[in-house]
């Protein structure tokens, strides 16, 4: 478990972070959302003691990061914005020099590397130089060496920052394979990409922590359905299903068919009935995505009411 408790951060008078609280459980992957100079890497950089707190503690396993450092960094894989590679070192020189940092022992090493590359499919490039290497695989070279040592917990600063749409794909699975046996907490941008990877979010703004503990506690109640039908058997349909608080015709998007705006009795999870309704009604539902603009809610919300915003 990983407790950040109060922590506060002042740049000279600047405040960077106003008394952040979160705890985070064993293998959750926790998403820091916020704008730019938002605070994300101080408070990135507090928790992986590269830079002290003004007030706060941070507990690693019930261990304070301040009372031994050594022993709970050793606990971390820290991938910053602007990944740590020595440009001239080949790949494989590069993660034998940080197993040597991070004291894997010597029987160990050749086995953690290859380990490492494999995962990041970084293999068939071990021998270049990484200043030859595209942004994407600087990312994966970054986050290998992240990795090294198995740490329990992985520190990911806008780790898809940069990448082609492909790599993002590619980078969020690794992020979600990670997780299986580490907790992982990263910081982005992105909303979709937070909401899609997070258990937690913390939205900040101005060093302003506003806590999500499930971003998608509300993915399901919206929903858009394709049928392709006319819009009164569609009507029909829908005024028999239970659950649908309302619904509303956005358009025709494809010859014969209508699109529907569904939105269901709060949090319920009403695809599965929606489904057989129409399948009774031999209506063919060629569509059905959710559509939810919580998260983006709360944020815009979190982030205009401290710029005096009405929203
Ligand atoms: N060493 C420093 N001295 C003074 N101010 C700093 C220092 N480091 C950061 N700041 C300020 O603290 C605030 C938070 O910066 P931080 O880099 O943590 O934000 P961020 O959310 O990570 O932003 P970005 O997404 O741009 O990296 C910013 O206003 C920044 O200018």
């Amino acid at each position: 478990m990983i407790e950040l408790i109060n922590i506060t951060k002042k740049y000279g008078n600047f405040l960077a972070l106003n008394k952040i609280n979160l705890t985070i459980n064993k293998g959750e992957i926790v998403g820091f959302l916020g704008r730019n100079g938002a605070g994300k890497s101080t408070l990135m950089n507090i928790l992986t003691g590269y830079i002290s707190m003004s007030e706060g503690e941070v507990r690693i396993h019930g261990i304070d990061i301040l009372e031994e450092p050594e022993k709970v960094k050793k606990n971390i894989g820290y991938l910053p914005e602007i990944p740590p590679l020595y440009v001239d070192m080949t790949v494989k020189e590069y993660l034998r020099f940080v197993c040597k940092l991070k004291e894997v022992s010597k029987e160990r090493i050749q086995s953690e590397i290859f380990e490492k590359m494999s995962f990041v499919s970084i293999e068939f490039v071990q021998n270049k130089l990484i200043k030859h290497l595209s942004k994407g695989f600087k990312q994966r070279v970054g986050l290998a060496q992240a990795l090294i040592g198995n740490p329990e917990l992985l520190v990911l600063d806008e780790p898809t920052s940069g990448l082609d749409p492909k790599e993002i794909i590619e980078f969020r699975q690794l992020i979600m394979d990670i997780s299986k046996n580490s907790t992982v907490i990263l910081s982005s941008h992105i909303l979709s990409e937070v909401q899609a990877l997070c258990h937690k979010v913390m939205i900040i703004n101005e060093g302003q922590p506003l806590l999500i503990t499930d971003p998608n506690e509300y993915l399901n109640d919206h929903l858009i359905i394709r049928i392709k039908a006319t819009e009164n058997e569609i009507i029909t349909c829908l005024q028999q299903i239970p659950f649908v608080k309302s619904y509303k015709k956005i358009g025709s998007y494809e010859l014969n068919t209508l699109d529907f705006l569904l939105i269901s009795e709060e949090k319920l999870d009403i695809r599965e009935t929606v489904f057989r309704s129409f399948s009774h009604h031999q209506l063919p539902l060629l569509m059905m995505k959710q559509q939810n603009n919580h998260l983006e809610n709360l944020f815009l919300h979190a982030t205009n009411e401290k710029a005096g915003v009405k929203s």
